[in-house]
Formats: C-alpha cells, structure tokens, sequence
C-alpha cells in the first residue's frame, strides 16, 4: 500500500521533505498541498511533477479523503491546529518543531493524543536519527565515560533573516538541543539560565545574538548552549559529553582533509539542509512506515511538549539575564512511558 501524504505549507523544509518523499523515500506519494500563498504550492507541484492537488486551507488537506496522514511544516505558530485537527480526524501526523510555540498548545496536543490512547503524532525532531548522535548516545549508554557530569554544545547558523528574533534562538533554534540532549543523558531538565555575552556586529540591532544558556538536569548534570545565529563562517553543530572516566564528542560530518596552498583545510557545512540531509531521510522513512500501520514513531508530543516546556522557561530567562528559572514538567502520561 502507497501511503497519500498531504503537506501543509510548501517553504524551505515543506519542499525538501517533498523532494525526499517523492525522490528518495518509499511507501508514500504527496497527493495534496497548501500554502498560504497559493503559488508557492503550485510551483511545488510543478517543481517536483507531483500527482497533487493544491487545496486552500490546512484544513481541506486533512479532511481530504486522498489524504491518508500529514506533513505539518508551516511556520511554528500554526503547528498546534493543525496538529489538533489532524488528530480529530484520526490521521498520522508529522509535525516540524515546534510541536507548538507555548507550553500550553504542546498540552493540548498530548490531552487530543491521550484521550485517544494512540499515538499518532511525530514531532520532527531529526537528531535523533543522526548517526553521529546516535554513536554517541551509544558510547554513553556503554557507561565507558562514566557518568556524564558537564555537556558542552555549541548551536551555530551563518546568519539569519531580519524577521529572526531574540526569543527565536530558544524556539526555533535551541529547542533542538533542548530535545536531543534530554534523549542523550535520558534526564530532564530542572532549571535554565540566559546569559549573554557582547553583541556581534553581525547581528542586526533588534537581536541579542549570541546568548549562552544554561541548563540543570534532574540527575544534576550541568550544560551550556551557545547559540550563536551570525557566526558567519558555516552552520556548526558541536556537543561534547564530560563524564567521569572520559569525555565524548559527537563526529564532525565527513570532509576531505585538505592540504593546499600551505594550508590544512577541511570544508565546513552551511545549510542544515545539508549537515542534517541524512536524519531528514531516516526520520520521515520512520513516520511513513509507522503511518502505514495507523501510528506513530520516534519522538512523541510528550518529547514536543517537554522541549516547549524548557523552551518556555529559556524564553523567561533571557528576560531576566542571570536568573535561574525553574523547569516543572507535568506528569508523564502512560501512553508515552
Ligand atoms: N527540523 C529542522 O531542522 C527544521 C525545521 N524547520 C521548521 O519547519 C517549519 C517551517 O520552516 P521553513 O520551511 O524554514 O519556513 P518557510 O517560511 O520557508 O516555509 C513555511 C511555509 O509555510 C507557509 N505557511 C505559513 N502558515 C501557513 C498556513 N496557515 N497554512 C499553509 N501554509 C502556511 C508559508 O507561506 C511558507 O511557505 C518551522 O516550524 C521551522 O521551525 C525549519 C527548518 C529546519
Ligand atoms: O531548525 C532549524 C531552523 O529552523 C533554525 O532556524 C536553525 O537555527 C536550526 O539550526 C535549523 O536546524
């Protein structure tokens, strides 16, 4: 059986995950799309010679009868209702992050998602499909390092639009970091802290950019994040794990060590299209095997809901540079142990 896909907004990563599902993945077809500019959908279409039909609203795609499950990747503000609705009509969903830009619309999916004791809901949380993540939860979990004490990490994009703003760096940025380390030390956090050091000249003037935050975690491990949306010379993930044998690090992506012009070099990544391609595959693979059985895989509204709670807390400590600011997550439900 072909899995019919409707995609819900047809930007950067709604037409890459597009591209991937009708050129690289198998078991699923895009038989609807919607934008909000509705030439952005028909370009899509014509773009990747798609058997689709653009339809006007989120909405009609998720009603459509030759819509089996959905691809949520419109901007984050408008995840939740599609997410909700999605739901109420009892189709697998694949929602980018944000789950929702609040806590309180990330609860509301998971009490939709519980009263039906079924998952269906995936949020698109793509590092922990990276192999490089995954060899290194995989040393750590081998207890070689020992308990891991102090993680490092480093989140950096070349620069970034004009519309991109100071609370941004928590929701749209850190809340990878605020995902993927929690599935790494199998922990939760208890506090954040902002911290931000001088301005870049880079940054434009309405954001504070970088910001260092800082996290605890509920077995007491202590991490801090730059984020860093201007660095200017690639897009540079770095995490590195001190533990109390030993320290791990996660793998650079693959580059040809060079030796040229009395140099050695090797190429940085700039797109996180590129740097993260292969966990895009392997993550929406996930969902369109597991929306072929009726359910949903890999990281769950409970995993959104706990990254929008964080990033909620993060967003109250940038107001209030140095405060530490308390992270309570609500009880687990059991359709998530
Ligand atoms: N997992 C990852 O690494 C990444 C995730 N994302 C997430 O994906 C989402 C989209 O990001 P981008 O593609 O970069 O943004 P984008 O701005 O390139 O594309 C978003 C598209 O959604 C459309 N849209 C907005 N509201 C809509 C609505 N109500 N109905 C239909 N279409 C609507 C817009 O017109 C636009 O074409 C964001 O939530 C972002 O955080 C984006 C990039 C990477
Ligand atoms: O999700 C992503 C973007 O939306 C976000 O704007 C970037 O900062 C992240 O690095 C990228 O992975």
């Amino acid at each position: 059986m072909t899995l019919n896909i409707g995609v819900i907004g047809t930007g950067a990563i709604g037409r890459d995950h597009i591209r991937r599902i009708t050129n690289t993945l198998s078991g699923a077809r895009v038989t609807a799309v919607t934008d909000v500019q509705p030439k952005a959908a028909e370009e899509t279409i014509a773009t990747y010679g798609l058997d689709a039909r653009a339809l006007a609203t989120g909405q009609e795609v998720i009603a459509s009868r030759d819509v089996d499950a959905v691809l949520v990747t419109s901007w984050g503000p408008t995840h939740e209702e599609f997410v909700l609705a999605s739901l109420a009509a009892g189709k697998p969903v694949f929602c980018e992050k944000p789950l929702a830009t609040t806590a309180q619309g990330a609860l509301n999916i998971v009490k939709a998602e519980t009263a039906l004791n079924h998952r269906l809901v995936q949020v698109g949380f793509m590092r922990r499909y990276d192999a490089g993540y995954r060899a290194l939860k995989s040393v750590i979990d081998s207890g070689q390092i020992g308990a891991p004490l102090i993680v490092h990490c480093a989140h950096r994009n070349p620069d970034v639009p004009e519309r991109y703003t100071t609370d941004m760096a928590i929701n749209d940025t850190v809340i990878h970091e605020l995902d993927v380390l929690r599935w790494l030390l199998d922990d939760d956090y208890v506090s954040a802290q902002v911290v931000y050091p001088r301005r870049s000249r880079h940054a434009f003037a309405h954001l504070a950019d970088p910001q260092i935050v800082l996290l605890e975690t509920a077995k007491g491990a202590r991490i801090d994040v730059e984020v860093f949306v201007n660095c200017q010379y690639g897009y540079d993930i770095q995490c590195e794990v001190v533990g109390e044998a030993g320290t791990a690090r996660l793998p650079e992506p693959m580059a040809v060590p060079l030796r040229v012009g009395a140099q050695r070099v090797s190429a940085i990544l700039t797109d996180w299209k590129e740097r993260f391609i292969a966990s895009y595959d392997v993550e929406l693979q996930d969902f369109i095997d597991a929306a072929s059985e009726g359910t949903a895989a890999g990281p769950s509204s409970w995993d959104g809901l706990a990254a929008a709670v964080s990033a909620d807390a993060c967003v109250a400590a940038q107001g209030k540079p140095g405060a530490i600011v308390p992270i309570t997550l609500p009880e687990r439900p059991a359709l998530y142990v």
